[in-house]
């Protein structure tokens, strides 16, 4: 596999992506435990897999490893193959090296029996199994093991503890930033198997041996324990979907419901020391589910242009402040509630610069960062900006797209009025099986492909509340 990594943008070609694919976990989600599991509802598995996630997969080949697929489509979802190509366990699995599999790297770090006994130890700690039970899964292949460190089960019907069923959220476990990798420490415990797992793969794996001395890893600090109630507020946290590297030298960090302060701030000072950055934006956005991390507010498009809630536009935060009582409100819940912006830069510690709204932000890494033009940023609004779509398509997330090249994005199609916004700034819109055609097909082909919208189908993908930015850790991309 080759081993590079490095991600300065949020827009450049994508050329290596880790996903994973829905597991069986994903079957497993009862009602009653779906909101701890941090799904709201419960998802039909064999319908988010053929139906919707392959497709993922087929639109991330053609961009990322065209060998794999190109002129092969009919075979590959020929009803007789029975999806082998999609499969990690199958002899027919793409295994691509570009469209990376974590099942595939799990499976192999697990081939080694030091790393294979301390991660089933570690599991079975977290998780609070019995010895007898370490012992047994001891005894496991290391794909067999590998299914059950995802799905909870050995047998698909017996738990021995809960699915990880988030972990086709790729983003939330890790973040590269230029050649540093930064490890989560997942506020939910939920997602605390996934942090595990996923820091045994990145110090591991032989993918990711050159870049052993450039990870990063958070730790809680000693006001951390040695308060009383473990001191909530001191907590160290921090999920993937809060870091955006939106230019070789500048991070934003979310200090949202998942990230808290305390490991924003580390996260800072260490990217300074290591000279992995030079600017830091630290964007505290309201604490609510709706808005988890900051990457269900906005992404990047390309240079110039960025997908955004309403809510925290110019105009919008112009319109609040100068309403006298919202003013007042806003003051009283600034704990909480409120929207701040502070801009650090290495050296200058003392002096963060402040931004009223996240429109100015995004405008301002578009033209001071990235060099574009003050009149030629664009900001497109969930929902066309009109309530109720604005926060309905929010809510599945209209904000989360996943830019595979500069302009090229995917996201979900049933956020109907945001698709019309793109439209409206010139984009073109297409459903992903009529690009998949033309692709095949050559009618297009994915360098000639520039601002287009690529709807994929979202019925239960958006149940798990994530769309396909959190649905890939980007390794490589363009410089
Ligand atoms: N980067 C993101 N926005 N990730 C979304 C994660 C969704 C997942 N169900 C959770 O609540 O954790």
């Amino acid at each position: 596999m080759n081993g590079s990594i490095y991600v300065s943008s949020e827009t450049a070609r994508l050329r290596s992506v880790l996903i994973h694919s829905p597991d069986s976990g994903l079957g497993k989600v009862v009602p009653s435990k779906a909101q701890d599991w941090l799904f709201e509802d419960i998802v039909h598995l064999d319908t988010i897999r053929k139906e919707e996630y392959d497709y993922y997969i087929k639109l991330l080949l053609y961009f990322l490893d065209e060998g794999k697929i190109r002129g092969r489509l009919a075979t590959i979802d020929a009803p007789e193959n029975d999806r082998g190509f999609y499969k990690p366990d199958h002899p027919d699995f793409h295994r691509s090296d570009k469209v990376i599999e974590l099942q595939v790297l799990l499976t192999d770090i697990l081939q080694n029996e030091a790393i294979k006994s301390q991660l089933v130890a570690s599991v079975c700690a977290i998780e609070a199994c019995s010895y007898e039970i370490q012992r047994e899964l001891m005894g496991y292949p290391a794909d067999a093991l590998a299914r059950v460190f995802f799905s909870g089960t050995y047998n698909e019907t017996e738990l021995i503890f809960p699915p990880i069923p988030n972990f086709i959220f790729t983003r939330d476990i890790g973040i590269v930033i230029n050649d540093h990798i930064l490890l989560n420490k997942p506020q939910k415990e939920a997602r605390k198997r996934e942090a595990l797992i996923a820091k045994y793969i990145f110090f591991h794996h032989p993918v990711f041996s050159a870049y052993r001395d450039n990870i990063i890893e958070l730790t809680d600090t000693q006001h951390h324990f040695l308060l009383p109630n473990d001191a909530e507020a001191e907590r160290v946290t921090l999920e993937g979907g809060d870091v955006m590297v939106v230019c070789h030298n500048h991070v934003l960090i979310g200090i949202s419901e998942r990230t808290s302060r305390e490991a924003a701030a580390q996260t800072v000072k260490r990217l300074f020391e290591k000279n992995v950055v030079n600017k830091a934006t630290l964007v505290k956005i309201p604490h609510k589910r709706d808005y988890m991390h900051i990457d269900t507010l906005f992404t990047q498009i390309k240079r110039d242009t960025w997908v955004l809630l309403g809510e925290f536009s110019n105009a919008r935060m112009k319109g609040l402040q100068s309403d006298e009582l919202h003013r007042a409100l806003r003051l009283q819940n600034r704990q909480a509630d409120g929207l701040e912006i502070l801009q650090f830069e290495k050296g200058n510690l003392a002096r963060p610069r402040t931004f009223y709204s996240l429109e100015e932000l995004l405008v301002d890494v578009s033209v001071q960062d990235l060099g574009c033009p003050r009149h030629s940023v664009r900001i497109i609004y969930s929902g066309n900006g009109e309530f109720p779509y604005d926060v309905r398509e929010q809510w599945t997330d209209s904000c989360n797209l996943l830019a595979v090249k500069e302009g090229v994005v995917l996201g979900y199609d049933r956020n109907d009025r945001t698709a019309a916004a793109f439209r409206d700034a010139g984009f073109s819109v297409i459903g992903v099986q009529q690009l998949l055609a033309d692709l095949e097909s050559g009618r297009t082909d994915t360098d000639r492909l520039t601002d287009t919208l690529v709807l994929m189908p979202s019925a239960e993908l958006s149940r798990a509340r994530g769309g396909f930015h959190c649905m890939s850790m980007p390794l490589l991309r363009d410089r």
